[in-house]
């Protein structure tokens, strides 16, 4: 069967809904694609709220990208959007940015206002570099009283200054998700407004085009008749149907060929950084890739266990350790989307405090796709405790 072509007529962007558990992440992801598949229904198609969190399985439709994204189209822009919060996979990959978005829309409840997850999320977009945020207001039919909705959109303003943001500045629009679902026309409207702010507040990021091509791998999958697909955001460069390409990290590099690019089950010519893309690899079995190698330009990675790095430990008002780590510390590595078990060499220094910068040396106990310059966070427990720069390759 034969795939229609994707057209790149406009940038495309990354953005995504974040915000506390019930404020309506979901609901509003579908009502943008209502309000939007009503307005344009040639470039849109409403995804109901049952569409959004689905299994991977049942949401397959040949080669296509991570479930949890849907794709719409405003007058100038392409958007990629994933509903965060609910994918501990896409945390990961936000915290070593390989999943990066562009901007996201914070959820808050009218009704409740700012909740503690608002909060952690708030904190999460600042710590891994998430660089604009508009606010939703939702639930605004659930709420008579004007100066309530004044006092929490202070609220929140106040909040994004607490971690950074220029809480004066950011969009805040008061909006109605199962008002746009259900087609009010007041409330139609107050999503074409946020639509409109994000256009406007969130600018089109530079993307590395002139790179090596390098796209880290998400997903595997078996496309029957056609061979093994790897999914991914690409991070830089371009790749064409046909180019060669290496599989790089977790085992010995392998060589093999681009035959098929696709996104949003269209095919693609020509796929870009900022791109979320399927790639059909030729000749590739399915258990010789997996999550956490990356596709890349032949002979621009290589894998690596032993490097040097500069390392910020988080302070405990960032979320981090209590207390210092000291030689032969052993936590999880998180690179683009692997983790790997691996071992810090602190030289000459008797401990790293939170709050502490350090260069330390580490070795991983897997080869990972790396250059000098990547980023990576350092967990222990589930909490992220040290953020890290790859400074100096070793071996
Ligand atoms: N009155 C009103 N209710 C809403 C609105 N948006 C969502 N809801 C209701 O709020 C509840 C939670 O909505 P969801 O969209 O599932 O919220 P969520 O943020 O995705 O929740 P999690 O994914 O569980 O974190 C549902 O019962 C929705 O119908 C709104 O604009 N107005
Ligand atoms: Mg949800």
């Amino acid at each position: 069967m034969a795939k229609s072509q994707f057209v790149r007529n406009k940038p495309h962007l990354n953005i995504g809904t974040m915000g506390h558990v019930d404020h309506g992440k979901t609901t509003l992801t579908a009502a943008i694609t209502k309000v939007l598949a009503d307005r344009d229904p040639a470039a849109n198609r409403f995804v109901a709220f049952e569409g959004i969190d689905k299994a991977p399985e049942e949401a397959l439709r040949g080669i296509t990208i991570n479930i949890s994204h849907v794709e719409y189209e405003t007058a100038g822009r392409h958007y990629a959007h994933v509903d965060m919060p609910g994918h501990a996979d896409y945390v990961k990959n936000m915290i070593t940015g390989a999943a990066q978005v562009d901007g996201a829309i914070l959820v808050v409840s009218a009704q409740d206002g700012a909740m503690p997850q608002t909060r952690e999320h708030v904190l999460l977009a600042q710590r891994v570099g998430v660089p604009y945020l508009v606010v939703a207001l939702n639930k605004s039919d659930a709420v008579e009283d004007p100066e309530l909705l004044d006092l929490v959109e202070l609220e929140v303003r106040e909040l994004l200054g607490e971690y950074g943001f220029p809480g004066d500045e950011v969009p805040v629009v008061r909006v109605s998700a199962l008002g746009a679902l259900e087609g009010e026309p007041r409330w139609t409207r107050s999503v074409v407004d946020l639509l409109d702010a994000v256009d406007a507040y969130v600018p089109v990021p530079p993307r590395e085009l002139g790179e090596p091509f390098l796209m880290p791998i998400e997903n595997v999958l078996t496309i029957s008749g056609r061979g093994t697909v790897v999914t991914g955001k690409i991070e830089r460069g371009t790749l064409r149907v046909g180019e060669p390409v290496e599989i790089v990290g977790l085992g010995p590099t392998v060589a093999t060929v681009a035959t098929g690019l696709e996104t949003f089950g269209r095919s693609l010519p020509v796929a870009e950084a900022g791109d979320n893309a399927a790639v059909l690899l030729r000749g590739i079995k399915r258990d010789q890739v997996r999550r956490g190698q990356v596709v890349a330009l032949p002979g621009s990675v290589t894998p690596h266990r032993a490097f040097r790095a500069r390392l910020y430990a988080l302070r405990k008002e960032e979320g981090g350790r209590h207390t210092p780590f000291v030689a032969n510390y052993r936590p999880q590595f998180f690179f683009r989307t692997t983790d790997v078990s691996g071992a810090i060499d602190l030289g000459d220094r008797p401990m790293v405090m939170p709050g502490d910068t350090a260069e330390v040396t580490v070795y991983l106990g897997k080869e990972v796709a790396m250059d000098a310059g990547l980023g990576f966070a350092v967990r222990e427990g589930g909490h992220t405790v040290a953020a890290g720069t790859v400074t100096e390759l070793l071996d």
